[in-house]
C-alpha cells in the first residue's frame, strides 16, 4: 500500500475545567471547599489546540515538525496516530502507523512483563500467533528476559522504557510518528535503540518527527512543517522550515520565550 497523510482544516478543541473565583475564595478549608464546590462547581471551558491545520504528506517524505513549546506538535502527532479525533476537519491516513509518543502507554503495572508484551502487541493489531513468535526477540532486545515473569511494577522506569521501545519497534510500519529522537537509557542501549530506529526510519514510507534538535532534523528530514499557536505557519523544505521557525522565535517577546522556549 502506498502511504499518505491528508489533513484538511483540522481543528481540535479540548475541554478543561476552571474553578470560579467565588469557589476559589471560599476554598480555605475542607468544609468551605465542599460548599464552594456545591454552589459554584468548576466550569467547563474549551481550549483550541489546533486551528484550521491543512497539509499533505506523500510516500517517501521525512517531515520535521517544528514549533515552540506548547505550539501543538505532540497534539498533532496524536491526531495523526488516531488517538485524538478532530473536533472539525478531516484527517485521512493510508498505511499502518506506529506512534513512538509515549512508550509506557497501555502497560498494566500489575501484569507480568510477558503479559504486558501480549497486551501492547494486541493493541498494535497483532495476532496471538504473531506475538508468540516475537516474544523472545523482544526480551532479547530489551535485555529483560531474566525478569519476564515479574510484575511490571517491579521494574525501574528505564527498564519499562526499554520494554516499551522493544515492543513498539518490533515490527516495521509504513508511517512512523515520533516525538523527539529516542535518547534515554544507558549508553549501550541508546546505541542499540538508535541503530534500530535508523533502520525503521529508512524502511518507513513516511516519517513525521517533532524535535527542537535542528542538526538531527536536517540529517533525517527533507521537509518541514512549522506550527505556531496551533496553526500552520510554514510548510516547505526542511532548511527553510528551520529558518521560518527561527524567525518566529526571534519575533516572540522575551516574556513569552521564558514560558515557552
Ligand atoms: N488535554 C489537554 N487539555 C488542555 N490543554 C492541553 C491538553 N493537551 C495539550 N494541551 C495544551 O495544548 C498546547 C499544545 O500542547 P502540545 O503538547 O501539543 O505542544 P508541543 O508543541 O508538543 O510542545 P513541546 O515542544 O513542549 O513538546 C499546550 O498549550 C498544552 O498546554
Amino acid at each position: 500500500m502506498t502511504a499518505y497523510i491528508s489533513v484538511r482544516n483540522l481543528t481540535l478543541d479540548v475541554p478543561y475545567y476552571v474553578q470560579t473565583a467565588q469557589a476559589a475564595q471560599t476554598a480555605r478549608s475542607w468544609g468551605t471547599t465542599l460548599v464552594g464546590a456545591l454552589f459554584s462547581p468548576p466550569k467547563r471551558r474549551f481550549a483550541r489546540i489546533l486551528d484550521g491545520v491543512s497539509f499533505d504528506i506523500s510516500a517517501g517524505s521525512r517531515v520535521a515538525l517544528l514549533g515552540r513549546n506548547g505550539a501543538g506538535k505532540t497534539t498533532l502527532l496524536r491526531v495523526l496516530s488516531g488517538a485524538f479525533q478532530p473536533t472539525r476537519g478531516e484527517v485521512e491516513v493510508a498505511g499502518a502507523r506506529q506512534a513512538l509518543l509515549n512508550l509506557g502507554l497501555g502497560f498494566n503495572p500489575e501484569a507480568t512483563l510477558t503479559e504486558n508484551v501480549f497486551l501492547r502487541a494486541t493493541a498494535m493489531g497483532m495476532s496471538p500467533a504473531e506475538i508468540r513468535g516475537m516474544v523472545e526477540s523482544i526480551f532479547e532486545f530489551s535485555e529483560l528476559g531474566g525478569v519476564a515473569e515479574r510484575r511490571l511494577s517491579t521494574l525501574s522506569s528505564g527498564q519499562r522504557m526499554r520494554l516499551g521501545f522493544a515492543i513498539s519497534t518490533s515490527v516495521q510500519h509504513d508511517i512512523m510518528l515520533m516525538d523527539e529522537w529516542f535518547g534515554a537509557g544507558d549508553a549501550s542501549f541508546v546505541n542499540k535503540a538508535r541503530a534500530r530506529l535508523t533502520d525503521r526510519v529508512a524502511s518507513s514510507q513516511i516519517v513525521v518527527l517533532a524535535s527542537h534538535n535542528f542538526n538531527m532534523l536536517r540529517k533525517i528530514c527533507d521537509e518541514g512543517i512549522v506550527i505556531e499557536r496551533g496553526k500552520v505557519a510554514y510548510i516547505g523544505e526542511v532548511n527553510d522550515a528551520i529558518s521560518a521557525y527561527k524567525d518566529i522565535y526571534r519575533a516572540v517577546p522575551m516574556s513569552e520565550k521564558r514560558s515557552a522556549a
